[in-house]
């Protein structure tokens, strides 16, 4: 792999207050409203067949050099408004624009897009260098060979060449399909669900590799997943998108610290959300970072704390005692039933049932057997025990504030 460029500054620019829209000149893409339907029109008897909504008005910026996720559930859209930015696919309503030209009646094949799927799709034909060069056949042999061998470097390949691509891996097969559609230096790279067809090893890995690929090349990019860890490894800003809409855009870090609804805070893994009262407890997330979101006064319910996948801790010791006075959602310190627990990740983690403060019956959550900020995996030298009594508390890091 080669050295990657710093970050694109478009990591860290401010947000906008529309989701989706980042400062910028009016260079690289903007999609407006779009739409996007299957089906429709006249059905049997007169009526009319409203179709499929797959995307219901989205309004997204991608500045030159920036890598954007689109995120989100199966079947929320997140393919078809890449199919219409690749014009695959006809907006129904809005528009897709690159530096301020209106793509509308622009073919696929004149918008100096590249395409990338799930299934790389090589020419089994063709050997490994014949795959990559594909895309720049009109160029002189001799700077041709030198982009294939650039980009064989670029995606880890180097002196992979000649071989055939029968005899590569299915990790193998994808870098070569990336470095296929890098070659002709695409002004706006779309890749659907890339890795998806990888086992999770080789998946994670990848992730990164195609982060440092896209930087090493300055690819402007839009890359669709339904996996966060993905979303959050290589891109600049994660859009999360619901039933067609966008929920939130922001860089990986944001979104993580300050999701803005509990169906975004729900789609990131957090595992808990715990109504939270009127003001915000002292030592809890959101209070001095967010202080636009909490308290809402245009909100007529209280805040959720959102409690992420490492947000809880054991509490040493562990002896069974009450919990302490300030127990409750205030306090953030709760009573739990210890299920059982893994080492996993250098770290202890520990599934308990808690009674949650407003909740029906109690909630399995994992919590970490270590105090926050410490290198020691056991508080007082144990590993609780199934069945055994113990206390959690939150951990401020690791837990957000979100609306309902
Ligand atoms: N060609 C089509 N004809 C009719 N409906 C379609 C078509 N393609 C997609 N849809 C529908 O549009 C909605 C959005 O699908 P889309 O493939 O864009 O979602 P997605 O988020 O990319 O999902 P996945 O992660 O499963 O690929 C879904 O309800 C889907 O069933």
């Amino acid at each position: 792999m080669v050295q990657t460029d710093p970050a694109p500054a478009a990591h860290a620019a401010p947000q906008d207050a529309r989701p989706g829209t980042a400062p910028r000149d009016g260079a690289g893409l903007a999609v407006r409203d779009v739409v996007v339907r299957y089906g429709g029109g006249g059905g049997r008897g007169g009526r009319t067949d409203p179709g499929t909504t797959a995307v219901a008005g989205v309004t997204l910026d991608v500045a030159p050099g920036e890598v954007l996720a689109l995120l989100g559930p199966s079947g929320c859209g997140k393919s078809s408004l890449l199919r219409a930015v690749a014009g695959l696919e006809p907006v129904a309503a809005g528009s897709v624009t690159w530096d301020g030209r209106d793509l509308a009646g622009v073919p696929v094949h004149r918008r100096g897009f590249g395409l990338m799927f799930q299934e790389g799709q090589l020419f089994p034909h063709r050997d490994v260098a014949g795959n990559v060069a594909y895309g720049i056949a009109g160029l002189p042999r001799a700077e041709r060979d030198a982009r294939v061998t650039e980009l064989l470097d670029v995606v880890g390949l180097a002196g992979y060449g000649r071989r055939a691509v029968a005899t590569l891996s299915g990790g193998e097969r994808q870098r070569v399909a990336l470095a296929r559609s890098l070659a002709p230096r695409p002004r706006l790279l779309l890749l659907d669900e890339p890795l998806s067809a990888l086992d999770r090893g080789l998946r994670e890995r990848l992730a990164l590799d195609l982060r440092e690929a896209l930087r090493a090349t300055a690819t402007t990019a839009v890359f669709v997943t339904h996996d966060h860890d993905e979303a959050f490894t290589v891109a600049d800003r994660v859009a999360v998108m619901d039933a067609g809409r966008l929920l939130q855009v922001a860089p990986p870090e944001d979104l993580w610290r300050a999701p803005t609804s509990r169906r975004v805070a729900e789609f990131l893994g957090y595992q808990a959300f715990v109504p939270l009262p009127d003001p915000l407890p002292a030592g809890l997330p959101g209070a001095p970072a967010a202080p636009d979101r909490y308290p809402d006064p245009t909100d007529d319910v209280p805040p959720l704390l959102a409690v992420g996948p490492r947000g809880l801790r054991v509490l040493a010791p562990h002896d069974g005692g009450p919990a302490a006075p300030d127990a409750g959602t205030a306090g953030a310190v709760w009573d739990a039933t210890v299920v059982g627990s893994v080492f996993r990740r250098g770290a202890v983690e520990v599934t308990v049932d808690v009674a949650l403060p407003g909740a029906d019956g109690p909630a399995r959550l994992v919590a970490l057997a270590a105090p926050a900020g410490s290198a020691v995996p056991v508080p007082g030298g144990t590993v609780p025990a199934p069945g055994e009594r113990v206390r959690v508390g939150v951990d401020p890091a690791g837990c957000a504030v979100v609306r309902r």
